[in-house]
């Protein structure tokens, strides 16, 4: 039996350390010290410099193969000369998820300057060496195939509040085609979280996807709210300095080829040419850094949704926007140039498609809103200038002719409804319900008329009832969104036909939120069940009273399953793609043939299929007529230019490929072999014959009319011979005879000089 004693160890003190200095120290005598070296000596381990810790050593060893790596990194050769063009900072993501505003408070955070509006790019200095240009992305697969092409870095913005969209993996599948460049999320609007921990989970979760997407430890920015409608300082800049010192290596393909991204453009024809032909050919300037490498007069250009075209000519400007350290100041007042902006209105200039705007200061405008306000109250009662009204009522307007004429439309046939636009409508809504049944409604309807709920439809009556108010409103939206749905199946044709699931693992979800039609992206694969998984660990981690670090929770395990996955992901590459392509197609213009006639028929059809069928059917009426009326050359023309020639050298020049012969053929290859001096003459020149006269050799019989130059005789068609039979028999024999010979003695001469054949 084990007792425990009631009284607890008397623990020996601790002896005092000895003093080292002070006056209580111990003096080191000589002798002493003498004694300490020797025990050194003795001590002396040959191992001393060698590790004590694994850790350590583990550490010391990742160094220096780090360094190894470093040194065995071969240099980019930069083969640029003078100052780098500014560096193409691409800001992405699905509609209103803020991308103007991060770039405005970017461009806020560079410049000082508030930006009105983002159109065009923006040309900021961001360092003593380094420009940056902003460009929004649009949000259609087009302009993201664009972007991507001059993109150095592409900022992907992402909803927090509500998840990956497919805008984002769509672009992502686009950068992967066209060689990857720097890539950064950040995450927005997680200001509408309103509980803390779910925050946090879903920023794990969120950043757990964005690096299956593209590779571990990808940089995610988090923008946690608005402050006086801006993002916040500190967190603006620390994404700037981020930018501000990134390293962007040159893509290789676009260092060996040169490439414009156009800033401001201007549409130089003569105005008299326009005014007799509006529909003339233009000359248009395009001004822009020049990136790549070198570009030479005369060489082909594409421009993006334009076509190829040839290049008149190239000059060197100087620099809107120089480096502090290359701009040579002129005066004590010029200052330093930090952005440029043309398209935007940044600075006293403002390019416009057709025109150049200068700023002036409100001040030293008459007739400008800012003074009206101030003097309207003074002036009150006083009758107005004619000019003064007429200048105010101008300013009133809030959109120009343009504007209006864009919006306006004429329809003249039944169309679709456009559901990509009507989503960002706010009303969009009401609009779609209306459109599913089957109502054909005008552009302009007053808002009560939107208002009206199903009973009132069609009768265009307003919703006399004042309290009939918000709640009906509501439930009438609710319903609304849930037939939606379905009605956008049925205008679809089929919805899931579509949009077929994009990867194994990534679906796309229609959905109403936030007033606007998304394209929510749900995974279905475990990642997000092992984040749920890893969330619950965490939790308990954190009941536990434990802060584990996110990446301290993440095991290699994990990372594993991760980049299996990955690697399934990349293998359905091409599911993506046809997605892409189908929400491309819709994108072509409408054709107004279409439109008039109906279904275009079998002959115009661009199916490859039929193409086929009719090409090898116009082969045989080829046969039968050899002269074609003119409006047959253009059919085919027609064909030519049709869906098999996509990737033709240039779709927009004219190209006759329906006079190019089909070299490949048999027949045709046949009908030239024995024109070579291997073939058979005899046969060449009696098949020369035939194709003069534009028949096949089986008609010679019926139609065939040609002399053998080698026996002299006469074949002729049988209407032919009746006809001429006596011009035959008075033909001068001799001369025949004389020809024969002629001809006889020439390929002797030929023989004797090339005996070998
Ligand atoms: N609450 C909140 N609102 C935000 C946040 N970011 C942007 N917004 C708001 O979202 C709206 C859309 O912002 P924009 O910058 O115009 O978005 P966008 O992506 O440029 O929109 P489009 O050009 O139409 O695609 C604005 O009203 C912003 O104030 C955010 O983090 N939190």
């Amino acid at each position: 039996m084990a007792g425990v004693s009631g009284t607890g160890d008397v623990q020996p003190h601790r002896s005092h350390r000895s003093r080292q200095s002070g006056p209580s120290a111990k003096k080191k005598s000589k002798s002493d010290k003498r004694k300490r070296d020797i025990s050194d000596e003795k001590k002396h381990n040959p191992k001393a410099f060698a590790f004590s810790s694994s850790v350590k050593a583990k550490r010391l060893q990742s160094r220096a193969t780090e360094k190894e790596q470093r040194r065995l990194h071969i240099p980019t050769i930069d083969r640029s000369t003078g100052e780098p063009a500014p560096y193409v900072v691409v800001v992405h993501g699905p509609p209103q998820v803020g991308k103007s505003l991060l770039i405005k408070s970017l461009v806020k955070h560079y410049t000082k300057h508030n930006l009105s509006e983002v159109r065009g790019p923006i040309t900021i200095v961001s360092g003593k060496n380094r420009r940056l240009q902003f460009v929004e992305c649009p949000n259609d697969i087009n302009g993201m195939i664009d972007a991507a092409k001059f993109a150095d870095l592409a900022l992907l913005l992402i909803d927090g509040s509500y998840g990956f969209e497919m805008e984002t993996f769509e672009f992502l599948n686009i950068l992967q085609v066209h060689g990857f460049p720097k890539v950064m999320g950040v995450l927005t609007h997680l200001d509408k979280f309103k509980d803390a921990k779910k925050l946090k989970k879903t920023k794990q979760r969120l950043k757990h996807r964005f690096w299956t997407e593209i590779y571990d430890g990808a940089k995610l920015f988090y923008l946690s709210g608005l402050v006086h409608g801006k993002y916040p300082k500190r967190e603006i800049h620390n994404l700037a300095r981020f930018i501000s010192v990134m390293k962007f290596h040159p893509l290789s393909w676009r260092a060996s080829h040169p490439y414009i991204l156009v800033d401001r453009f201007e549409d130089v024809t003569p105005p008299e040419r326009v005014q007799l032909n509006n529909k003339c050919d233009r000359n248009i300037t395009l001004y822009g850094y020049l990136r790549g490498c070198n570009l030479k007069k005369g060489t082909k250009v594409h421009i993006a949704g334009v076509g190829d075209h040839s290049l008149a000519g190239v000059t060197g400007l100087a620099d809107p926007c120089p480096l502090p350290s290359a701009a040579k100041k002129k005066g004590l007042r010029d200052r330093d140039k930090l952005f440029y902006a043309p398209m935007s209105g940044l600075g006293d200039l403002l390019y416009d498609k057709d025109a150049v705007y200068i700023n002036i200061n409100d001040h030293l405008v008459q007739f400008s809103n800012v003074d009206d306000e101030n003097g309207g109250a003074a002036r009150k009662g006083k009758d107005r200038d004619v000019g003064e009204v007429l200048v105010k009522s101008l300013q009133n307007t809030k959109y120009s002719i343009d504007e209006k004429l864009e919006k306006s439309f004429i329809s003249l046939f039944g169309r679709k409804p456009n559901v990509s636009s009507k989503a960002n409508n706010l009303n969009g809504i009401d609009e779609i319900v209306e459109n599913i049944n089957g109502e054909e409604l005008g552009q302009y309807q007053s808002r009560g008329e939107n208002e009206a709920d199903g009973s009132d439809e069609g009768t265009g009556s307003e919703d006399s009832d004042g309290s009939a108010s918000l709640e009906q409103d509501h439930a009438a939206k609710k319903d609304a969104t849930l037939t939606s749905k379905e009605g956008l199946e049925e205008e679809n044709g089929n919805a899931s036909e579509l949009q077929p699931p994009l990867k194994d693992n990534v679906e796309e979800k229609i959905e109403f939120h936030d007033g606007r039609l998304r394209r929510k992206a749900i995974f279905g694969d475990d990642i997000d069940d092992d984040l749920k998984d890893l969330d619950e660990d965490d939790e308990e981690n954190e009941d536990d009273g434990d802060n584990l670090s996110f990446s301290g929770s993440y095991s290699s395990e994990e990372d594993g399953e991760d980049q299996k996955t990955d690697g399934d992901e990349m293998g359905n590459v091409s599911k993506w793609k046809e997605s892409l392509v189908e929400r491309t197609i819709p994108k072509q213009n409408t054709n107004l043939m279409r439109l008039v006639y109906g279904e275009e028929s079998a002959s115009h059809s661009t199916n490859s299929v039929d193409e086929a069928h009719h090409s090898s059917e116009d082969e045989e009426s080829e046969d039968d007529e050899f002269f074609k009326p003119k409006g047959e050359g253009n059919k085919k023309l027609r064909e030519g230019l049709g869906s098999g020639h996509v990737n033709a050298e240039d779709c927009s020049k004219f190209t006759n490929h329906a006079n190019l012969k089909k070299w490949k053929e048999v027949e045709i290859v046949e009908s030239i072999r024995d024109r070579f001096i291997t073939g058979d003459w005899s046969k060449a020149a009696s098949r020369g014959q035939v194709l003069e006269t534009g028949s096949d050799r089986d008609d010679d019989d019926v139609y065939g009319e040609f002399e053998d130059l080698e026996t002299g005789e006469q074949y002729r068609s049988q209407e032919a011979g009746d006809a001429g039979n006596d011009a035959i028999h008075k033909e001068n024999d001799s001369s025949i005879e004389e020809r024969r010979l002629k001809k006889l003695a020439l390929r002797a001469k030929f023989d004797a000089q090339y005996p070998f054949y």
